[in-house]
């Protein structure tokens, strides 16, 4: 901007991948890649193995340097940043630590090193609920806790952006329901959280925006919802009946296409289950269940990555 105020992008902490390339050798890791991860909102970025997430987050990192394009954070690349940790935190594998030290100190070693009081360490460890395991050396800490202790080095900057390379893998229920509270507590303060995972299921809970690579390029892009609802495949209504064949016949009026399941049920595309509903009424069949089955988002990423990710 010429009036030297910062740009709407750099005081929200948008996340914007133009054209973001990375070729290693013969393999195009990340292919012409652009995206945008909004602030305020829980971000998943999803794809199969080897679709180029983690080289894409450590471009964003500045830990790669990119063939092409450019990936910047509230308007700026990371290396533009004043004082990066202020802005931007990131946890990109399960937390490592010098293994006699304990948390509190393995925190209070990366304060002092990026320039942070010291009182920041023990804010974040109680933030991501270690208090009580501040003193214990990290060798006793379980894959949880490294975890947990992994996204307290990540807050101590107190940053806009979040950004988290499968923070999941490996946590037991609990310590994913953690996870998900924590993302979703720091989204709803207007953080930008961007969030890699495979975990399909997870991320329908977890993320508000998914963006969907293969192969090193966008499948796929906006609210989980949204995409979902994109897919060729619609809902899809579900019928029990002991009067099948009339309303197969029914049904044959609306336009409707029906197929039998082995175990007695009707699977119903073309109309929805009020419709299916009238008609059953009107025919005068019995009805032993009506419900809209919606596909999920790990059907509809399947759907989407299927047979990209054998390409290289
Ligand atoms: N340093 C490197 N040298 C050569 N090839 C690499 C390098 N880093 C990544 N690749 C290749 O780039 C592609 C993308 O890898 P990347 O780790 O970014 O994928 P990913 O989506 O994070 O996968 P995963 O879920 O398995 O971690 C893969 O084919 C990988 O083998």
């Amino acid at each position: 901007m010429s009036d030297g105020q910062p740009s709407p992008a750099a005081a929200s902490g948008q996340i914007v991948v133009s054209g973001l390339t990375k070729v290693y050798r013969n393999v195009r890791a990340v292919d012409n890649l652009s995206f945008t991860v909004e602030p305020g909102r829980v971000t998943g970025f999803l794809g199969p193995n080897g679709a180029g997430k983690t080289t894409t987050l450590r471009m964003l990192l500045n830990l790669v340097t990119p063939t092409a394009g450019t990936a910047t954070i509230g308007g700026r690349r990371y290396a533009d940043l004043t004082d990066p940790v202020r802005h931007v935190g990131a946890v990109l594998e399960a937390s490592s630590a010098h293994k006699s030290r304990t948390g509190i100190n393995h925190l209070r070693v990366i304060c002092a090193a990026a320039g942070l009081p010291k009182q920041r360490a023990d804010e974040a460890l109680e933030l991501v609920g270690l208090t009580p395991a501040a003193k214990r050396k990290f060798k006793g800490y379980s894959l949880g806790m490294r975890q947990r202790l992994g996204i307290a080095a990540a807050m101590l900057g107190d940053p806009q952006v979040l950004m988290l390379d499968e923070p999941a893998n490996g946590l037991d229920p609990e310590g994913i329901r953690w996870m998900r509270g924590f993302l979703r507590n720091l989204a709803a303060q207007g953080r930008t959280v961007l969030v890699s995972s495979h975990l399909l299921s997870e991320m329908q809970l977890l993320a508000d925006d998914v963006v969907i690579i293969a192969a090193g390029r966008l499948v796929r892009q906006g609210p989980v919802e949204t995409v979902i609802g994109s897919m060729a495949e619609s809902a899809r209504v579900r019928v029990r009946t002991p009067q099948a064949d009339e309303l197969v016949a029914a049904l044959g009026e609306h336009d409707a296409q029906v197929q039998r399941t082995e175990d007695g049920a009707l699977l119903v595309d073309g109309v929805d289950a009020p419709t299916v509903g009238r008609a059953a009424l009107a025919a005068k069949v019995e009805l032993h269940e009506l419900t809209t089955e919606r596909p999920d988002l790990e059907g509809v990423f399947l759907e989407l990555t299927s047979g990209k990710a054998a390409i290289r």
